[in-house]
């Protein structure tokens, strides 16, 4: 099944997820194009792993859908299952095995599980899998989570925070992994959904960025946008209505304002960086 690069990849609406008297992922509406690679960003217990459990068919939704390659993510077809790939953000792994048996075991539920992947990702990454699962160190095990979700050369992966424990090195070659011209078709038909709080490297990959704060998506949009169009406004620079401002610093009065809905003449204001952007959306 090829989708069509128009079609959503994934798409949420209202989703909501209630857990006793606290309200996790409020009204989450989204639609993701197929080959975006999306930030999801956000403060500690914005809601960003409950999301993307959501979305792998982790958690069930209290209301609202979430569909995922065209399938709901309640009931997801083996097919649909197949094109898919999920690091958790703390890996579950088989302890007891060695890694590449791990591998072999996981491997073998994949019809387009590939044994040259695992061994080019395995040396992009400084890998020895011929280690025991729990002999691994935190980055090792993270490293080896990254492969079992990239081997099967996935349609759609959700990513949370997969470069947390990793060094900058290896953190490089992994980006480079995912998002490197391999100069094959399903790389750049891929879509991703990768939540990291290393914001220096989203901006240099992602195509679109998704804030979340208190469990909802505060703003969706195109990278270039954002970067284009986004602008920190000082509290008293002219030309700023009210319906282009998109927050509101309460430390400083600074705004950030969409710069498409200014008047005509407003001071051009400063282009933010990703970490920035993300700085003052909190503020
Ligand atoms: N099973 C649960 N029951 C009640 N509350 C929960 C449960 N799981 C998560 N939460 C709460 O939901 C909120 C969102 O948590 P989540 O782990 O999704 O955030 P996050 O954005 O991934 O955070 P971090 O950046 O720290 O990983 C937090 O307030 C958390 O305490």
């Amino acid at each position: 099944m090829t989708m069509n690069p128009t079609d959503a990849a994934i798409a949420t609406t209202r989703l909501n997820l209630v857990r006793g008297d606290a309200n996790i992922l409020k009204s989450i509406t989204l639609d993701i194009p197929a080959g975006s690679v999306v930030g999801l960003v956000g403060r500690n217990g914005a809601g960003k792993s409950s999301l993307l459990r959501c979305l792998a068919g982790l958690i069930e939704l209290s209301s609202g859908s979430a569909s995922l390659l065209g399938c709901p993510s309640s009931n997801m077809t083996d097919a649909a299952r197949e094109r898919l790939g999920y690091v958790a953000q703390t890996p579950d792994l088989f302890n007891w095995m060695r890694a590449d048996e791990m591998l072999a075991a996981i491997g073998s539920a994949y019809p387009r599980w590939s044994e040259a992947r695992v061994k080019e990702l395995a040396g992009r990454l400084d890998l020895r899998i011929d280690r025991k699962v729990s002999e691994l160190s935190g980055g090792d095990q993270q490293k080896l989570a990254v492969i079992l979700a990239l081997a099967h050369d996935p349609a759609l992966l959700l990513l949370d925070e997969p470069v947390a424990s990793l060094d900058p090195l290896t953190r490089r070659e992994f980006m480079r992994a995912l998002f490197g011209a391999e100069g094959d078709d399903t790389e750049r038909e891929r879509t991703i959904l990768i939540s990291s709080h290393i914001l220096t490297d989203l901006e240099r990959v992602v195509s679109h960025v998704a804030f979340m704060r208190d469990g909802a998506i505060q703003l969706f949009e195109a990278w270039d946008t954002l970067l284009e169009y986004f602008r920190l406004q000082p509290a008293n620079a002219p030309g700023i209505p009210q319906e282009a401002v998109v927050s509101t610093n309460k430390h400083t009065g600074d705004r950030i304002a969409d710069m498409r809905r200014a008047a005509p003449g407003a001071s051009e204001g400063r282009t933010l960086s990703l970490d920035e952007l993300f700085v003052e959306l909190n503020a």
